[in-house]
């Protein structure tokens, strides 16, 4: 059913945490406010958000913009105008012709494969230096026209006599011109037919979570975010991005500090009318963001006086059943672990990705259901209950959005950022993956 792996995505399968291998500094990232989209294409294209939250990183870090080796970008739902969108963001960033830039997709997990894939670079020996992010504009996300209306115009441009054409326009059948949003299409797994939220009506079914757990769990979100925009604790981390008409967009607009379970149990179930749990209350939101990290050797930390937030100490990716893509994180994050000799509250903060409220507290029951941990993680007994309060401390998906393709970059920076702040030492971040996979990465902040 499961199994984890230290391949990475990219095939790189270096043996982890051995001691002839480099250490990897987390040195300071940025994101835009994360934005939700409303109906129709947003203020900034996946390029856009990436230039606007690279640009004053880039500025405030004693490095030329030119020195970095290369430009990893996550992206999951590129614009066609934007094709690779890692080269054109690194381009406009000002970091020159000479820059090598590739973008990178695993669906939600796209972010994270970027930080993952310099992590392995510069580990290796093979790289010093790498400007690691994640964007995406779900507002963006192509419209597409179905195969039966393309075959029609493909008629129409084909016709060579006046009685072809007059035939092919007699054949016009507007139903074949109704468009499909390749958002909800992408939203949908196509091995085995559901859609993200139909994943996580089947975890909440299995580990048996209420609609009052996952909207309780849903307004916490909420308050944990409102508590940290209104403290400050963002403000090195959101970046202000301004729109090309001079609107400015400071901080993430989803966030409803004045949310509470009676009004979330109002809300209608989203994916499994008339009786399913996850709503657009509990659920992440659709919205657009990007987010950067810098990771840089000890060579580069010292050449440029950098001053490095934590060390990237190891990763773990993990494949498993589709339909329960969202337990992703338990088989990645306890693999990392295993191989620390750590257990849960031995690492002082964790970041589970919110794609959905009852999805990240299947993944805190799965750990304590000693069935579970026998099965899928062969483990004697069960991990146990990992803290609430190490977990999301300050919010997530469900109070500030899922930028798919950026979110695992930005639960890592926020990671780095929230032990800073509290003085805390060991972190994971970890997030599931449409389609049955999931990432995991253990810090340290120096
Ligand atoms: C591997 C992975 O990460 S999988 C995850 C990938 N991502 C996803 O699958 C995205 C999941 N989310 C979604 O698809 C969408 O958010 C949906 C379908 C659940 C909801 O979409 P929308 O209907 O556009 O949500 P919207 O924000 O408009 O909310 C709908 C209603 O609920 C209300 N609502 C939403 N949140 C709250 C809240 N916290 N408190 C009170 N009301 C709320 C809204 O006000 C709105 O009411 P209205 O229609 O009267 O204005």
């Amino acid at each position: 059913m499961t199994r984890s792996t230290s391949k990475t995505a990219t095939g790189n399968s270096t043996p982890p945490g051995q001691s002839s291998s480099r250490r990897v500094y987390l040195v300071d990232g940025a994101r835009t406010p994360f934005l939700k989209a409303k109906g129709r294409p947003g203020p900034f294209s996946p390029v856009d958000l990436a230039v606007q939250c690279g640009r004053p990183l880039l500025l405030r870090q004693p490095i030329p913009a030119d020195a970095y080796d290369q430009v990893i970008l996550g992206c999951v739902n590129v614009v066609p105008s934007e094709m690779n969108p890692a080269r054109i963001a690194a381009l406009r960033l000002g970091m020159g012709e000479a820059m090598p830039a590739f973008t990178v997709q695993i669906n939600c997990g796209s972010g994270m494969q970027s930080i993952d894939t310099a992590y392995k670079y510069i580990r290796d020996g093979d790289s010093d230096l790498i400007l690691a992010g994640g964007t995406d504009a779900l507002s963006h996300a192509p419209m597409v026209l179905q195969t039966e209306a393309v075959e029609w115009l493909a008629g129409l441009n084909a016709a060579s006599s006046p009685q072809e054409y007059a035939r092919q326009i007699g054949q016009f059948s507007p139903k074949d011109f109704k468009p499909e949003i390749s958002l909800a299409k992408g939203l949908t797994d196509p091995i085995v037919g559901l859609s993200m939220g139909q994943t996580a009506e089947v975890l909440a079914q299995q580990f048996n979570i209420t609609r009052q757990e996952a909207d309780e769990y849903a307004v916490s979100s909420h308050q944990r975010l409102a508590r940290a925009q209104e403290e400050g604790w963002l403000d090195d981390e959101v970046v202000p991005a301004v729109s090309p008409e001079g609107e400015l967009f400071r901080q993430d607009d989803g966030v409803r500090a004045d949310t509470s379970a009676e009004a979330l149990a109002k809300l209608k179930a989203a994916f499994e009318p008339p009786f399913g749990q996850v709503t657009p209350g509990n659920s992440s939101q659709v919205t657009d963001g990007a987010s950067w990290m810098i990771l840089a050797s000890e060579e580069a930390v010292k050449k440029y006086g950098l001053k490095p937030r934590a060390v990237l100490v190891d990763s773990e990716w993990a494949a498993l059943d589709p339909k329960i893509m969202g337990l992703g994180p338990v088989l990645s994050s306890t693999a990392l672990l295993k191989r620390h000799n750590a257990g849960l509250n031995d690492i002082d903060l964790w970041e589970i990705n919110e794609a959905f409220a009852a999805q990240v507290l299947a993944c805190t029951r799965a750990w304590d259901d000693p069935e579970f941990c026998k099965v899928a993680l062969g483990l004697d007994k069960p991990m146990g209950k990992l803290d609430p309060e190490r977990l999301n401390i300050d919010g997530g998906a469900v109070a500030m959005g899922h930028p798919v393709g950026t979110s695992g970059n930005r639960i890592v920076l926020h990671l780095m950022n929230a032990l800073h702040r509290k003085g805390l030492k060991r972190g994971i971040a970890t997030e599931c993956i449409g389609g049955g996979q999931s990432g995991a990465m253990l810090i340290e902040a120096v």
